[in-house]
């Protein structure tokens, strides 16, 4: 399987303080591949250091080319689309207003957008800063999957979201990644094991487990190892398979 994102030797900063060390790790050109681990370890540091956001040193390589030297901007017009663990929706503009301006390419893709969050169309002159947790992280990943990206980051879209709205989401995530490899940092097992092809677990700022998602979600001795939760104890959402039998 060919990688759209090639990450080595990945560290960094904040404040002076290392949070990642020698990170590394690929992302398959398709399918969602998901960043786990416990609270603190180096997750979303992972994404803010390859989208430029802090200060990092090591070799990122967006589908053939090198990207560690550039800046954020340049990034996201190679092709990266990033959602941020707080969301960042513009809460005095509205909903259309929003999507309006993350257009970024001559073709926005509305369509794609209308048809995955029908909502959104509904709710197109309703202020960003009134809608739900939920609805604000869709209007998040709209922005996002409104330009034609090669690679999506998402970090933690449900935190903090009632159970109806984290199968929304993970709903609206995994019709995303029908179109464009997603890199998910993401702590509720349930959504990994439905949407993850592949994990790769953080622990102390370094990459300590990569592989397939079933395996790990299989051994519940890993999962309590790796990220101190009973795999056993986790709900399991059905597949959409498994949905459309009942
Ligand atoms: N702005 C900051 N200033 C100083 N230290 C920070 C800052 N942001 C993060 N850190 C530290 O960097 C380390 C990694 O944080 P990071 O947010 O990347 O972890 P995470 O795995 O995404 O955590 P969570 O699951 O809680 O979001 C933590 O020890 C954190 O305290």
């Amino acid at each position: 399987m060919t990688a759209i994102l090639e990450v080595e030797h990945l560290s960094a900063s904040i404040g002076g303080q290392q949070v990642i060390e020698d990170i590394t790790f690929s992302v398959p050109a398709t399918g969602v591949t998901a960043v786990l681990g416990r609270n603190g370890v180096g997750k979303t540091s992972t994404m803010k250091a390859v989208m430029g956001l802090i200060s990092r040193t090591g070799t990122v390589v967006l589908d053939g080319v090198r990207i560690d030297r550039e800046d954020t901007h340049r990034i996201v017009r190679r092709g990266i689309g990033y959602v941020p663990e707080d969301r960042e929706v513009f809460g005095t503009l509205t909903v259309a207003e929003n999507l309006r301006l993350a257009e970024r390419d001559a073709k926005p893709r509305r369509d794609l957008v209308e048809r995955l969050f029908p909502d959104l169309v509904r709710r197109a002159g309703q202020r960003a800063g009134t809608l739900s947790g939920g609805q604000q992280q869709m209007l998040s990943l709209a922005r996002a999957l409104l330009n034609d990206n090669r690679l999506l980051l998402v970090d933690e879209p449900t935190k903090g979201l009632a159970p109806k709205i984290v199968t929304e989401v993970t709903e609206a995530l995994e019709e995303a990644a029908r179109t464009v490899p997603v890199l998910l940092v993401e702590q509720n097992l349930p959504v990994i094991e439905r949407l993850a092809a592949d994990v790769v677990v953080v622990d102390s700022g370094r990459v300590v487990h990569t592989g397939p998602a079933a395996e790990l979600l299989a051994d519940a001795g890993a999962v309590l190892r790796l990220l101190g939760v009973h795999a056993e104890h986790a709900p399991t959402t059905p597949t959409t398979a498994e949905r459309s039998t009942r």
